[in-house]
């Protein structure tokens, strides 16, 4: 699949590891749909790809909103008359011992902790998944879809609720490429591990020393080797129902 002219959704597209996919693949001549719950930082992402040579339009959804996540869909298919792709990207994190002791008093990690995570983790999967598919074989479009689980998926102490959701994404991803398949729509994954951002960059130099020096190549990766992932993944048409692992090597 070429990604000249091709119209690819970027959840959580706004900042961070999807802004950086979005302006990568814009380079490449994409036309990016980016959807993110702020409108000013979806303006200034859309800008980024626009000056780095790609289309890009903004929308503002929820992705654990299933009306949203319908409207959004549709206005999309009607903006580019197309949908090619879909990179399911937008994540939180709300990380928490399931259980700890304090003061004598056992803390239990709450429902609403555990909820709002697998709700936008992997309910907003599952929706944008299921209504871009629908969207795409209505419209004759065949392509790709990425979905962004991680390497914590493997089970990382103090990320129940991330855990789970990103073992359940990495798990959806094998059920829709092999479901999909006859549409001629695959479905990838990609499994980063600690990736330079916003949040590692804020990090005391002690803690990221600590963090670096557990990775075989002793160094975090960088936003842009996800994206040349994403790319290579879009490019690599007999890639299907298997989780690209990019962590340098690290184990959990
Ligand atoms: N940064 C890292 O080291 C790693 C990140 N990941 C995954 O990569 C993805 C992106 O991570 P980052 O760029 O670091 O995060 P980030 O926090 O910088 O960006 C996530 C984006 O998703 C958006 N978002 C959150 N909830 C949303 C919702 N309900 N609807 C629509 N948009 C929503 C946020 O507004 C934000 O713009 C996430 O799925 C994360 O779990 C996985 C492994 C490592
Ligand atoms: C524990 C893993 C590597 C990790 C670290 C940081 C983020 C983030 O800032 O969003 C993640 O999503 C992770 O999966």
């Amino acid at each position: 699949m070429q990604l000249k002219d091709s119209v690819i959704i970027i959840t959580g597209g706004g900042q961070g590891l999807g802004r950086s996919m979005a302006e990568f693949l814009a380079a490449r001549g994409a036309r990016l749909a980016l959807v993110d719950l702020d409108q000013q930082r979806l303006d200034e992402a859309a800008a980024a790809c626009k000056a780095a040579g790609g289309d890009a339009r903004s929308y503002v959804c929820n992705v654990a909103n299933e009306e949203q996540v319908g409207d959004m869909v549709n206005q999309v298919a009607s903006d580019f008359g197309a949908i090619n792709g879909l990179i399911n990207n937008a994540g939180i994190l709300r990380d928490g011992l399931l259980l700890k002791s304090k003061d004598g008093q056992i803390q239990k990690l709450s429902l609403s902790q555990w909820q709002s995570v697998i709700d936008v983790n992997l309910t907003g999967v599952f929706l944008c998944t299921r209504d871009v598919g629908a969207k795409m074989i209505e419209l004759g479009n065949q392509g790709l879809i990425i979905n962004i689980s991680s390497i914590s998926r493997a089970g990382n102490i103090g990320q129940s609720n991330y855990s789970a959701a990103k073992a359940g994404v990495a798990a959806l991803t094998v059920v829709w490429a092999r479901e999909l398949a006859r549409f001629g729509i695959r479905v990838a994954g990609i499994a980063p591990g600690f990736i330079e951002t916003e949040m590692t960059a804020s990090m005391k130099p002690e803690a990221l020393e600590k963090m670096t020096a557990g990775i075989p190549l002793k160094r975090m990766g960088k936003p842009d080797e996800i994206a040349h992932s994403a790319a290579y993944l879009f490019e690599n048409e007999f890639y299907t129902g298997r989780v690209l692992e990019l962590d340098g090597g690290l184990r959990l």
